[in-house]
């Protein structure tokens, strides 16, 4: 029982934008959804919410063809983007319209979030600022009763107090009702320690689909004074490195449990710097 994209194929005018996309999203799993930027995960996720249709390929929901099926759709959830809305309708109607479309709307949850994020729920849409329209997104998509929720780059402009609310949140009404989110970010390190499962799109293809955990399993990262770690980490797989002052953080790709000397670190790789190498481009390196 499970979301499958089978052989998703789009383009536009002669710009092929996704390839042969094949996903199968399972039931109650935290998915990240990483991309560079125009790598195709927007595209993908409207493609998957009925907003904009596949050139080829087909989606069903446990088995049934997801297009074109109303009852099918409400199932599934994508955020919407800020020009969906009409310019003038506030916050709470905003909210009331969602509970209409979906039905069994989690009130007391909104309430919560609203009280949380000090959201003014009789402001009208257009007089949020960025940050505040991404909130409002959030709220309802934690709150709608469907099984598959979707959000593109849903902590765009939120500062950090609020980002972290949001991962709070989003981990409080999941282990309450366990289900499907797919999150679309930039922002990898923030999202890693909520993610199980990780897809990476790169040119319209999926060129990655793993568990945040093999990922870290994959390599490692040596951490420790310059000299130090550079002596050790001779010869081995380096995708990456950080510098703080006189300590460096080295990312190993394919690192080979060994005797460590005194004075360095060993700790599970850096999914960022896994990111960046796996989607770096020739004329980057
Ligand atoms: N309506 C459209 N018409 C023409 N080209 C489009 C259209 N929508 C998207 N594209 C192109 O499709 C490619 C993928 O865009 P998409 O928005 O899906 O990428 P993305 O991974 O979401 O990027 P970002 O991280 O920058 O938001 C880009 O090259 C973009 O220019």
């Amino acid at each position: 029982m499970s979301l499958a994209i089978q052989h998703i194929e789009k383009s536009y005018r002669n710009q092929q934008v996704l390839t042969d996309i094949q996903i199968d999203f399972q039931p109650e799993t935290l998915y990240g959804l990483l991309g560079r930027n125009g790598a195709g995960k927007s595209t993908l996720l409207n493609v998957i919410n009925s907003r904009i249709f596949a050139d080829k390929g087909s989606i069903t929901l446990d088995g049934e063809n997801l297009i074109e099926n109303e009852a099918l759709q409400n199932r599934v959830f994508l955020t919407s983007e800020d020009n969906l809305y009409p310019k003038s309708i506030k916050v709470n109607q905003v909210l009331k319209l969602t509970e209409a479309f979906y039905g069994g709307f989690d009130w007391v949850f909104a309430n919560h979030l609203i009280k949380a994020f000090k959201l003014n729920p009789k402001l009208s849409f257009k007089k949020l600022s960025t940050g505040y329209r991404s909130i409002l997104k959030l709220i309802i998509a934690l709150c709608v009763p469907v099984d598959y929720i979707f959000l593109d780059e849903p902590i765009l402009g939120l500062d950090a107090s609020h980002r972290d609310l949001f991962y709070r949140a989003l981990i409080e009404t999941y282990s309450e009702r366990p289900r499907t989110f797919v999150i679309s970010t930039h922002l990898i390190e923030e999202v890693a320690n909520l993610i199980s499962e990780f897809i990476i799109i790169d040119g319209g293809r999926v060129i990655e689909q793993k568990s945040a955990e093999d990922i870290q399993q994959s390599g490692a990262t040596v951490s420790g004074a310059k000299e130090l770690v550079e002596d050790f980490i001779q010869g081995m797989n380096i995708i990456g490195m950080d510098r703080l002052g006189s300590l460096v953080s080295y990312y190993i790709k394919d690192y080979q449990q060994q005797e460590v000397p005194d004075g360095i670190s060993i700790s599970p790789l850096n999914l960022q710097a896994y990111f960046v190498k796996l989607t770096q481009r020739e004329e980057e390196k």
